[in-house]
């Protein structure tokens, strides 16, 4: 509809806000276009219908595909492992092409809106060059691009891989059984083959690709593609789309090689899938197999965003409307009518593949004749079963096991001028299809599983006369579309589907109509244009948000600079996390992690770096931890360095006692409650664990199934905010994987302050720092320590505020107790003593005692700061996370190993 009241802000600030300007402008473009077209009589769509018509049908997909260019259609390069059509050798240089068969197909004709080529086999071994010269021309006309794979490609990567190994599993229909250990065995081979058929198709891709095209991948035939192209060139538009289910994770894990391929996919930018629900199962591999994190948007890594979404894809369904006035049809229709006078006409139409259920269908259509005798003579039901991947075994048995039942029911129920089963083996042309589905009462969909069935979609177009009725099984992604019309059945209940058939025939006229319009108003309005063009366009706006996004994402932290400012800096400082930035990286998948986890071990390749470094009289290593005093004695007390225990409550230098760094009034009060509720969600959450630290208490899932953990952490943060103990003077701080509880102003930016005022006063510096290095992996509210070091405007850092806290030191920071026993909050109020001065700051910023103005920065002497970071010395680094107010990334432990050893190196 051209001219509702939406109008969307004309400088968009959020995707969805940037969607609806781009779908908005897309309507009124084609509302334009198609009154254009209406004056000139040169209508898109009738060229489309009469291309694909004609006679000659090859013709009519060049034309289709084709349509003339006009300036502001955008470049689409489809590929698909099958070109829109298929050739067959005649001579030396001639070929007969044909179109194929099959819903990808017939949804990607319909699509006008851009500037299309396709890219994929021509599904004939072409071995010679002349062949091969002759046949690309011939495709050329049609803008369809091909690849030549040889036959032992398309044996063990399209009968192989693709069809006897991905299609029965994303199916649900697991491998073959027989040869189960046959294909076990061939599996490395096929697969091999697979990667490089994909890698042949990103040769094709690349050669015609142009600056600003749009590259969509299709089907499970292609999903090692994405990294293919974005490996050569990471500009590359790329959006990726099963047309098959994508199944529950824990159908998708029995694949050897279920992670090599989540993560191929998982380089476009956009992955789309006919339903929620694959959708939904394919994050869900993505977190249980490879360990990402999934969020609305989609499935994010270090960073990279792949948006993931539901794309239903629909039919031009003006096409077939259109059609069934054409004479060909009439007269089909009539030919029809007569010869099926008197019998109610059932219809199924599918490749002859397993999962369309075809022998589920015929077996319910025989017992509803067997329990309903007087529908024997008057109905009749009509199977087109379409010839498919006939070189593979499985098929070949499909074809004579339905054979049989046919042949076995016909004899049964037929008679000498009448048969209750028509089945054909071999497709119809456009015109046929058309008036049977015009003619039909009752069609009958029975996939077992099955991406999306546009046949449903087809039947609901041509049936605005009869009002027919669609019995649809529940596993094809079309129930979640036409469901509300159509009587849904499980395929596998022959007893239900049984009952359908008969509840169908008998419907009245209204029930019919009512469900016919539901469905009719949908297809006619999900028309696979409007499939393609959102799809293109989310994946153009995904490309926009990531640019967005990347702007937030700091930059990889230059080694060279960093080490070169290090090497001519005088006073250094390095502050380093201790777990992810020091350990070694561990496996959170399950697979014996764990258990490293809890004993948190020093990576062994840091441990040479870090002597060196401790030792050279220039440097001083803090080591800043959530952990605990013995677990960082443990590690570090070897080492000539200031180990910062538990958020910086406890500070030690190696050659010295412990003290405490904490204010004499910190509340622990809240302990046991909280600890009491954590017991009660570890007994619950199989695999986490929590762990009692002397100033918080944290509870951890990242070894427990990660949607399990994350809606357990949801409870429990439920339960501490709103709970209780939601009075309790607590911070509730949500990790990755962990729920942390800590007094309240507990953080590493808050520690920092009075850790360096203990260092300075105990290594009695006279020369201000003059280089910083602060690499951690800590949660957001202990990045509060990477803005302590940021350099300050001049205004702010005027010698007055300087001079204000020349001696700013607590005399003497109280020594810490090694006992654990009795209560924590007694034995911290204890233990406490503060200065003058740090009680007078303390008062004056009551609200948070801990936060650190610029005004308390320490100072060496009257007017002299112990800082001197004017910004090109100071390096602040988070530790593989994907956003962080620290400058820079560091993205593994790896990257650690390396930028510390190079620091030793100009020790
Ligand atoms: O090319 P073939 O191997 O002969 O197979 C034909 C196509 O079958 C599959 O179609 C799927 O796509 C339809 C449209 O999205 C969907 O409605 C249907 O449920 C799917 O089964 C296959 O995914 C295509 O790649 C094949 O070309
Ligand atoms: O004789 C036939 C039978 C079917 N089809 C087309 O094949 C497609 C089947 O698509 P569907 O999504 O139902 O299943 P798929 O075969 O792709 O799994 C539909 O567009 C049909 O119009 C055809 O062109 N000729």
């Amino acid at each position: 509809m051209q001219g509702n009241n939406y109008i969307p802000p004309l400088t968009p600030r959020s995707r969805l806000e940037r969607l609806l300007r781009e779908r908005e402008l897309r309507k009124s473009s084609r509302y334009t276009q198609s009154a254009e077209d209406g004056k000139d009589g040169n209508r898109d769509s009738e060229q489309l219908s009469d291309a694909f018509l004609s006679e000659n049908e090859v013709e009519d997909v060049a034309e289709t595909v084709a349509v003339e260019d006009r300036p502001r259609k955008q470049r689409l390069l489809v590929v698909a492992n099958r070109l829109p059509v298929s050739a067959v050798r005649e001579g030396v240089d001639s070929y007969h092409l044909e179109i194929s068969v099959g819903g990808l197909v017939s949804a990607l004709l319909g699509v006008k809106e851009f500037d299309t080529r396709w890219i994929g086999w021509a599904g004939v071994n072409v071995p010679d060059e002349v062949g091969q010269k002759a046949l690309t021309k011939a495709l050329a006309e049609m803008r369809c691009i091909p690849v030549f794979l040889d036959e032992d490609i398309v044996n063990e990567y399209y009968n192989g891989y693709c069809n006897n190994i991905l299609w029965p599993l994303f199916h649900y229909l697991g491998l073959p059984q027989e040869d189960r250990l046959a294909t076990t065995r061939s599996f490395q081979t096929q697969f091999d083959a697979y990667k490089k058929a994909n890698q042949m198709f990103a040769d094709v891709v690349n050669k015609h690709y142009q600056d600003g095209d749009v590259v969509w991948c299709h089907d499970y035939h292609l999903m090692f593609l994405p990294r293919c192209l974005k490996e050569y060139n990471d500009k590359m538009k790329v959006g990726w789309f099963l047309h098959t289910p994508f199944p529950s994770s824990e159908i998708h894990r029995t694949l050897p090689s279920r992670s090599y391929l989540l993560r191929s996919v998982l380089a476009a930018d956009l992955v789309g899938f006919h339903t929620y629900d694959y959708a939904r199962h394919f994050v869900s591999a993505c977190t249980r197999i490879l360990g990402i994190e999934g969020t609305p948007e989609g499935v994010e890594d270090q960073g990279k965003l792949t948006r993931v979404a539901a794309f239903p894809i629909g039919i031009d369904s003006e096409r077939f409307i259109r059609a069934l006035a054409l004479p060909e049809v009439q007269n089909h229709l009539k030919e029809l009518k007569e010869r099926f006078a008197g019998r109610k006409v059932m219809l199924g139409v599918d490749r002859l593949d397993m999962i369309k259920g075809i022998p589920q269908k015929i077996l319910a259509f025989e017992k509803f004749l067997e329990e309903n005798a007087h529908w024997r003579d008057k109905v009749v039901l009509l199977q087109i079963a379409v010839p498919t991947r006939t070189d593979v075994s499985e098929y070949q048995k499909l074809t004579s096991q339905v054979h049989e039942i046919v042949g076995r029911i016909n004899g049964r129920f037929g008679t000498l001028t009448a048969v209750p089963i028509h089945h054909l083996d071999r497709s119809l042309d456009f015109h046929a299809l058309c008036a049977l589905y015009a003619i039909t009462d009752v069609a009958l969909v029975t996939s077992l599983r099955d991406g999306m069935n546009l046949v449903s979609y087809e039947f609901v177009a041509c049936q605005a006369s009869k009002k027919g009725v669609l019995i649809l099984s529940e596993f094809a992604g079309a129930a979640q579309s036409l469901g509300a019309g159509a009587i849904l059945v499980n395929p596998w209940n022959i007893t239900e589907v049984a009952a359908s058939i008969g509840y169908a025939l008998d419907m009245p006229a209204d029930e019919r109509e009512k469900r016919h319009q539901f469905n009719f108003k949908h297809v006619t309005t999900h028309t696979s244009q409007e499939w393609a063009a959102t799809f293109v366009s989310e994946l153009n706006d995904t490309i926009v948000e990531a640019q967005l996004r990347k702007r937030q994402v700091p930059p990889l932290l230059p080694n060279k600079v960093a080490v070169d400012c290090y090497s001519k800096s005088n006073n250094r400082l390095i502050i380093l996390g201790f777990n992810t930035t020091l350990t070694e990286p561990v496996d959170t998948l399950g697979r014996g992690g764990q258990i490293k986890e809890m004993e948190l071990k020093v990576h062994p390749d840091l441990k040479e770096p870090l002597k060196k470094l401790s030792e050279d009289p220039k440097t001083t290593i803090i080591v800043l931890s959530g952990s605990g005093r013995a677990v960082l004695d443990k590690n570090f007390g070897e080492y000539n360095m200031w180990l910062a225990a538990e958020n910086g409550m406890f500070l030690r230098l190696t050659s010295s006692e412990w003290m405490t760094t904490m204010p004499e009034n910190l509340n622990m009060d809240w302990v046991d409650s909280v600890k009491h509720v954590f017991e009660y969600f570890t007994e619950r959450t199989p695999r986490s664990h929590f762990e009692l630290r002397e100033t918080s208490i944290i509870w951890s899932y990242k070894y427990a199934d990660v949607e399990f953990g994350r809606l357990q952490a949801r409870d429990l943060l439920q339960h501490l905010w709103t709970g209780p103990i939601s009075n309790a003077s607590l911070d509730v701080v949500q990790g990755g994987r962990s729920v942390e509880v800590r007094a309240v102003g507990v953080s590493k930016g808050a520690a920092i302050d009075r850790i360096l005022g203990e260092i300075v006063h105990s290594k009695g510096m006279k020369e201000p720092i003059d280089y910083v290095l602060c690499i951690g992996h800590f949660l957001a509210k202990d990045e509060d320590v990477y803005k302590f070091f940021e350099p300050e405007l001049p205004s702010e850092s005027s010698p007055m505020a300087k001079a204000m806290l020349s001696n700013y030191r607590p005399s003497s920071l109280p020594r810490a107790s090694s006992s654990k026993g009795g209560s924590k909050a007694t034995y911290y109020k204890k233990q406490r003593s503060m200065s003058n001065i740090e009680r007078r700051e303390i008062e004056r910023t009551s609200s948070d005692p801990w936060r650190p103005t610029s005004r308390e920065r320490t100072s060496l002497h009257e007017g002299s700061s112990v800082l001197d970071l004017k910004g090109d010395n100071y390096f602040s680094c988070a530790v593989a996370r994907k956003r962080s107010s620290a400058r820079y990334l560091l993205k593994t432990s790896h990257d650690i190993v390396n930028l510390l050893s190079d620091l030793a190196d100009h020790s």
